[in-house]
């Protein structure tokens, strides 16, 4: 079929819905937060519900049109980039919440809906829902669960399959599934749902999921403390997990905190130096907790791993001590940084790390290495800045190199190349690190299952 003829009859598809084609639209409709790729869709559509989904993935089936699900596009690992001639399906449209079950404490959301916006609605009904991240503000739910995003809860609340309790699809093969009826408990066989999240759209599309919330977090408290040493990120994490239930327990390398102060309008939490920090949130629910607290502390500093400390004593302060970790990301981002996120068992993060660091270093000694992440949960950001006099085709080419010394040592620690960002086109040529050649051909054998014409997000996480 001619691009004419496609474009012709997704209008005739969507109705209501829109399709668009200005070249400004392509582009940005056709990327995500990745640079690498140039976005080149050859059409975006915007539909209003499941059934036109339906209705473009038949259509998209019959004539072995490819298609590429787009959210907030926010991703980093290129997962929701057309870089070949591919129609666009952005649920831009879908952004409705469309019920609230107070006693099941449920949500039924489009896939369209903003993070923040599902995050305010609990909120506005006095229950929480706890997935968060730095780019909740734009990242939408039905994208959220394509990658089963994580972010900086995970340690207390999970990832956000773990807020499922239903999910409406379209598959490949053009049928939608109502997967879970919404139900806590359902032990009928295989769970469907948890294959559509995390697929990346390459099994189908996620159009309405019901998602689960909780009540609100009491005197949620943060604490900022300057470590001796790598090490002490994991003797401080064991020492307060005893008694203490964290919501988060985050760390960022002196780098990573220069970079933050540099850009602006954030202060540094104390003035002794120390060569990693670590933030921890907890709720605070009683005076008894917030001594425990402060007990651990003061240990912490006899044992010599925290070298100076600090805690918030209004909500205020919380959040700008948050500030510290969630604008690195931004902080660094004019300098076009190679990025990676791995993990590992949590045991072994501070020799994994190390080695990295050591292979990094000793290769390319001018290269600027900035750490940071979710180290709570085993999960890093790698971040390398390029050297000011450095070309980028040769920074980029060079960071090829260091991908394959960092996956090697992945692999080795039996972690995984792609924590919480999804694999999309940046790292399926590394897959085999973490999954095995028998795990790669079942992955092959269902995406044949839900999408036998290899119309849904072609060429992410693996080539057909
Ligand atoms: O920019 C990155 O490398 C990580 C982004 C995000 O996952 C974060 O935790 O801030
Ligand atoms: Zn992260």
């Amino acid at each position: 079929m001619k691009p004419e003829q496609i474009i012709a009859s997704l209008k005739t598809l969507v109705d209501d819905g829109k399709v668009l084609t200005d070249p400004a639209d392509l582009e940005n409709y056709g990327k995500d937060w990745t640079k690498q790729y140039a976005p080149r869709p050859l059409a975006i559509v915007l539909p209003k519900t499941t059934e036109q989904v339906q209705a473009v993935v038949k259509f998209a089936n019959e004539n072995r049109v490819a298609l590429v699900p787009s959210g907030g596009r926010t991703g980093l690992s290129a997962g929701a980039v057309a870089a070949n001639g591919e129609v666009v399906l952005a649920f831009d449209n879908m952004n409705r919440i469309l019920d609230f079950s107070p006693s099941d404490r449920t949500v039924r959301c489009q896939a369209g809906v903003v993070t923040e916006q599902l995050q305010t609605f609990a909120e506005d009904n006095g229950l929480f829902y706890p997935v968060d991240f730095a780019s909740a503000g734009s990242s939408q739910l039905g994208g959220n669960l394509s990658t089963n995003a994580g972010g900086i809860k995970v340690i207390r609340y999970g990832m956000s399959r773990d807020w499922v309790a239903g999910l409406k699809v379209v598959t490949g093969k053009g049928d939608i599934l109502d997967l879970n009826l919404d139900l806590e408990k359902n032990n009928t066989g295989y769970d469907l749902r948890h294959l559509f999240i995390g697929a990346e759209g390459t099994l189908g599309f996620i159009t309405e999921a019901t998602m689960k919330l909780t009540r609100q977090p009491t005197n949620l408290t943060v604490m900022v403390l300057g470590l001796a040493d790598l090490t002490n990120t994991m003797d401080v994490l064991q020492t307060f997990l005893k008694t203490v239930d964290l919501t988060a327990y985050e760390f960022f390398s002196h780098q990573a905190m220069q970079h933050v102060l540099a850009h602006g309008q954030v202060q540094a939490p104390f003035d002794t130096e120390a060569p990693y920090y670590a933030l921890l949130e907890f709720e605070a629910v009683s005076d008894q907790v917030m001594d425990d607290a402060m007990a651990l502390f003061e240990q912490c500093v006899e044992n010599g791993w925290v070298l100076d400390g600090v805690i918030s004593q209004s909500e205020t302060q919380a959040n700008n001590l948050w500030q510290l970790r969630e604008r690195i990301s931004e902080s660094i981002a004019p300098r076009t940084p190679y990025k990676n996120d791995i993990s590992v068992v949590v045991s072994k993060v501070p020799e994994f790390l190390t080695e990295i660091d050591q292979v990094v270093n000793e290769h390319y000694p001018d290269f600027e290495i900035i750490w940071f992440g979710h180290i709570g949960d085993g999960n890093l950001h790698l971040n390398i800045l390029k050297p000011e006099d450095m070309a980028k085709e040769e920074f980029f080419d060079k960071c090829q190199q260091v991908n394959k010394w960092v996956f090697d040592i992945v692999q080795r620690h039996r972690g995984s190349i792609s924590a919480e960002h999804g694999v999309g086109m940046v790292k399926k040529d590394y897959l085999q690190y973490t999954r095995s050649p028998a795990e790669i051909a079942y992955l092959r054998g269902i995406k044949q299952v839900f999408d036998p014409n290899g119309i849904m997000n072609p060429g992410k996480i693996f080539d057909l």
